[in-house]
């Protein structure tokens, strides 16, 4: 199923690209005066293959739940099963997810990828539990690469299944105590950035344990024999080593929803540090798909601006956010759609009998 929606994932369309471009240039209004919206619509259009581009609603968010083994280790102050409790608080429509879902009008699915809890199949969860969380991604692989690969295709799954409901657009969530740090070993590795420059203080730690965090973040790597790429990063056949070696079933999960997004030609609205380490992961195994990503937000974890860079992507909103479950993507979603929407409502000089400046 990897091999396959890998196959289908192609770059942006050039005519397309071109059509919008020519398009936005029509509209009544100044050239250029919608800044970075203009882009956001053109990428758009490149990625669907059709200018102006389909409207990216309805949306759907998935939030990827699980543990991390690493947790072990003290890098955050939150106790392992605020996970679990998250994923009920989700399912009862109380965490800030639900609210910024309600107030977009998007629609919430949570995803057990490998919470270290049972969970019953419920509306709004999806099981697929690879396992009862990761291994202690500072003293071995998190996870076998086989694990890896179920995860990925799991995320596979569930973006197939919402775009078979009719999502067409989708952003990414996740939950899982520690994952910051499963986030900054991946970013270090794709980015070749040292761990000191990618970590972040995640939920909130003092300088002890943020010292401790980096440590172990540089300790994941050697360990694991993935600190031989500095500047650069692995090749593909070495990304889902990497992979499985310091990320977490979330990450996972989350760059195969994101392939699925890009092999169906259906924008992904990516949220914050641990969507930007997961599309690193997709981006090595397809720089491709990229085309067919948004930058939700930019995170105030330092290794999500790293991340955006490397990706070469502009985030849309920066206001701080350092949450995580979507939140970042779902207060950008309405923006996506009002610059889709300009496209096909916006009248053009000529048919609005508009005078446009001489060029
Ligand atoms: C109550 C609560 C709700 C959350 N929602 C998202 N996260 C976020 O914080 C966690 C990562 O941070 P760290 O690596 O420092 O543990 C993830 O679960 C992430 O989704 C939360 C964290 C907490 C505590
Ligand atoms: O940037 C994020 O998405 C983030 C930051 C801190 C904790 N959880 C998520």
């Amino acid at each position: 199923m990897l091999a396959e929606t890998l196959a289908a994932i192609r770059p942006a369309d050039p005519r397309a690209l071109a059509e919008a471009r020519a398009h936005q240039d029509r509209l009544t209004k100044p050239r250029g005066s919608l800044g970075a919206l203009e882009e956001v619509a053109i990428r758009l259009a490149g990625a669907a293959g059709a200018s102006p581009p389909p409207m990216p609603e309805p949306a759907a968010l998935a939030i990827f739940a699980a543990d991390h083994g690493v947790h072990a280790r003290g890098v955050t102050p939150w106790p392992q099963e605020v996970t679990v409790q998250m994923v009920a608080n989700f399912l009862s429509g109380g965490a800030v997810a639900n609210a910024f879902a309600a107030q977009a009008g998007v629609q919430v699915t949570v995803v057990d990828v490998g919470v270290a809890t049972d969970l019953a199949e419920v509306p709004g969860l999806m099981v697929h539990k690879i396992a009862y969380g990761t291994e202690d991604l500072s003293r071995g692989p998190a996870m076998t690469v086989d694990q890896a690969v179920r995860a990925l295709e799991a995320g596979i799954v569930v973006a197939r299944d919402l775009v078979a409901g009719g999502a067409r657009c989708l952003i990414t969530g996740d939950m899982g105590i520690a994952n910051t740090t499963a986030s900054a070993a991946l970013i270090s590795v794709f980015t070749g950035k040292d761990p000191a420059e990618v970590t972040g203080r995640g939920t909130g730690i003092d300088d002890a344990t943020y010292n401790s965090k980096v440590d172990i973040v540089r300790e994941s790597l050697r360990v694991n024999g993935l600190a031989g790429f500095p500047g650069t990063a692995p090749p593909p056949s070495e990304a889902l080593r990497a992979l499985a070696a310091v990320g977490g079933f979330e990450h996972a999960a989350i760059a195969g929803f994101i392939l699925y997004g890009a092999a169906a030609r259906v924008p992904v609205i990516l949220d914050g540090v641990i969507a930007g380490a997961a599309a690193l992961v997709a981006a090595a195994l397809d720089p491709a798909v990229t085309d067919h990503c948004v930058a939700g937000h930019r995170s105030a974890e330092p290794g999500h601006s790293a991340a955006l860079v490397h990706l070469g992507l502009r985030p849309l909103v920066d206001l701080e956010l350092r949450l995580g479950e979507g939140t970042g993507g779902l207060l950008a979603h309405p923006m996506v759609c009002a610059a889709v929407r300009v496209m096909h409502d916006v009248a053009t000089f000529d048919s609005a009998g508009v005078t446009e400046k001489p060029v």
